[in-house]
């Protein structure tokens, strides 16, 4: 069926007089540091994500469709953000990290009927589960925005005035193939056979209706130049190409009403109609930066902290956020974020997990059997940030149990074993003096700082890979100055041997700060260990991970496991107990190895 689109109505400007109009001018801010010939050998995103000292580092997750509750696929994204908040508050910088719930538009009625109630019964409980899973996977959000809420409804009215003052809404006629899922009218060409949408194997359906439209087609020449100037606004880069090719192959302009939907934000001008969602949800961003005054306005939500350092999203909404939002903005004479990242998809027999095709992992299970930090390892670790990764269940617990268990936590435990036996618990020097002269000492120094550019670099799975690395050569260390026959020896011997294990703790230190991005709990647990408070260990800044942090006479925890092993559940025979546990909310795990001594 041809797309057809008939100009009608022009919309009248009956709520901003014209003067305030010709004010709106596209504006692009895209703060730009120098960056250092070392870093700049390693950087591919450092530049863009450069921040202004005064300002804040906001980044943001999508608003996730309340259309279900999340899955491990919502999750993903979230971790990643938090790891990634997380990090920059570790480098000293004011974070807002914002997430939220997207709550509007025809699939949210729907699903509130399917189940007997109403959309607004229906959003305050999905919304619900996703606060509760991320207080599960310990992800530590500034903001939740959710779209329903008063001060997002009246910033989404302020927003669409501005761009219908500066001429770029129209009314027209639209006729073209719908994808409920999606809420996006589809090119005939990109669908499958039966009409069907790529991302969710269902049919399209014929619409028609009279909408207000964007003048998309207006920003074409705009996106086009700023995304030449600009390379770094779209990562990956292999995805900025997707993007020139969409903006290339010509942009139309795209309604931004729903004259069917009646769960929405009703146009101000028009209150038969409701604002497309996806028009409302984007400006989430914005409003979620709004204090919780009862009164707010769009500029002071800007100023707040917009324009976002990084918008996280999946690569299924890139098109939104690269191409539809930054021409809003545009239109409005609001700054551009300064990054859009597209994510790949979990995928299930290579189709994308998602709510709509049903095909989903709980994440709120695998905390439940594994505990939040095996969880947001094995996903940050094993699926590279930007591309697809498939989930199994067998290898989780052998990455969590290899890397986790074995190599960070067995470690620990025999050197806090040793040194409780040898050394009553207390370190005999200060680390800087016990590792004069050790190569050990200067590898961990070169991998922390390969862990912190890749941080920067949003490389989060090398990142655990380098923090990983610290963690075996510790382990290489232990084996070959096996301290525990050095003690046996005594006199000199025994000395060397007490120096050693403060250099395996002072390590082990480190790799709690650089992990903490990515395992915090594990993180504090690990510093706790070594003797430190829950204060000393919120203060921790990146900075730390210099080593010497260490100090002789520092006295250690009882050797306690800090990461238990996970019992292999994947066979069959087990998998009827796997499931009462579940049940339960128990963890099935087993203790970690104890106090190897030879
Ligand atoms: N399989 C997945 N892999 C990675 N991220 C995902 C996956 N599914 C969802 N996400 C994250 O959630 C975002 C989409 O949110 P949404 O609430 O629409 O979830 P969804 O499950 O994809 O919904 P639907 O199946 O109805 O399209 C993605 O952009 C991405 O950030």
């Amino acid at each position: 069926m041809a797309v057809r689109i008939q100009c009608s109505i022009q919309n009248s400007l009956w709520l901003l007089k014209p003067s305030r109009a010709t004010h709106l001018k596209p504006c692009f801010h895209f703060r730009q540091k120098p960056v250092s010939k070392t870093s700049a050998l390693f950087c591919t995103y450092a530049s863009a994500l450069q921040n202004d000292e005064a300002e804040p580092f906001v980044l943001t997750t999508p608003l996730y469709y309340v259309n279900a509750p999340p899955h491990m696929g919502s999750a993903y994204t979230t971790i990643a953000a938090d790891a990634i908040a997380r990090f920059q508050r570790l480098l000293g910088n004011k974070v807002i990290f914002i997430t939220g719930t997207d709550e509007h538009g025809e699939k949210i009625a729907t699903a509130a009927m399917a189940q007997g109630s109403t959309p607004r019964e229906h959003c305050n409980v999905i919304s619900q589960a996703y606060k509760t899973l991320w207080k599960d996977l310990d992800i530590a959000y500034d903001k939740f925005i959710r779209t329903t809420d008063h001060k997002h409804e009246a910033i989404v009215k302020e927003f669409y005035s501005r761009v219908l003052a500066n001429g770029d809404i129209y009314r027209a006629d639209y006729e073209g193939l719908y994808c409920v899922n999606c809420e996006e009218y589809k090119d005939e060409k990109e669908l499958l056979d039966n009409k069907c949408c790529p991302m969710h194997l269902k049919p399209c359906v014929p619409r028609k209706e009279d909408n207000y439209f964007f003048a998309l087609s207006k920003y074409q020449k705009s996106l086009e130049e700023t995304l030449n100037q600009n390379p770094n606004f779209v990562q990956p880069s292999f995805r900025l190409n997707e993007v020139q090719s969409w903006i290339k192959s010509g942009l139309r302009d795209f309604s931004i009403s729903r004259a069917s939907v009646d769960w929405g934000i009703p146009v101000p001008n028009d209150e038969k109609q409701t604002v497309y969602v996806w028009f409302d949800a984007l400006l989430g961003y914005i409003s979620a930066l709004s204090g919780d005054k009862e009164q707010t306005d769009l500029l002071s939500a800007v100023s707040s902290g917009w324009p976002a350092a990084l918008h996280l999203i999946g690569k299924d909404i890139l098109r939104f956020h690269a191409v539809y939002w930054p021409a809003m903005l545009m239109s409005a004479g609001l700054s551009l974020p300064k990054m859009v990242f597209g994510h790949g998809f979990l995928t299930k027999d290579g189709l994308k997990m998602g709510k709509s095709l049903g095909n989903t992992l709980e994440p709120n299970d695998l905390v439940c059997r594994f505990g939040s930090d095996a969880v947001r390892y094995f996903f940050l670790r094993e699926v590279e940030f930007g591309s697809d990764g498939d989930y199994s269940e067998e290898r989780f617990i052998n990455i969590v149990n290899a890397h986790l268990a074995n190599t960070i936590g067995n470690l620990l435990n025999r050197t806090l074993g040793l040194l409780k036996k040898n050394c009553q618990s207390t370190l005999v020097v200060d680390s800087t003096t016990a590792a004069e002269g050790n190569a050990f000492k200067d590898n961990v120094e070169k991998l922390v700082e390969k862990a912190r550019i890749h941080y920067v670099d949003l490389s989060l799975s090398s990142a655990c890979e380098v923090v990983l690395e610290i963690g075996n050569a510790g382990n290489s260390y232990m084996d070959d100055r096996a301290p525990w026959s050095l003690f046996k020896q005594g006199g000199a011997a025994s000395e060397a041997a007490a120096r050693d294990l403060v250099v395996i703790l002072e390590a082990m230190r480190i790799i709690a700060v650089a992990l903490l991005p990515i395992t915090p709990s594990l993180s504090w647990r690990i510093y706790a260990q070594l003797g430190y408070s829950k204060d000393q260990f919120d203060a921790i800044t990146w900075g730390e991970t210099n080593w010497g942090g260490l100090k002789g006479g520092q006295v250690m925890a009882q050797p306690n496991p800090v990461f238990a092993r996970i019992e292999n559940l994947a066979d069959g025979k087990d998998r009827k107990e796997a499931n009462k546990v579940m049940k339960n909310n128990k963890p099935r795990i087993t203790q970690a190895q104890g106090i190897a001594e030879a």
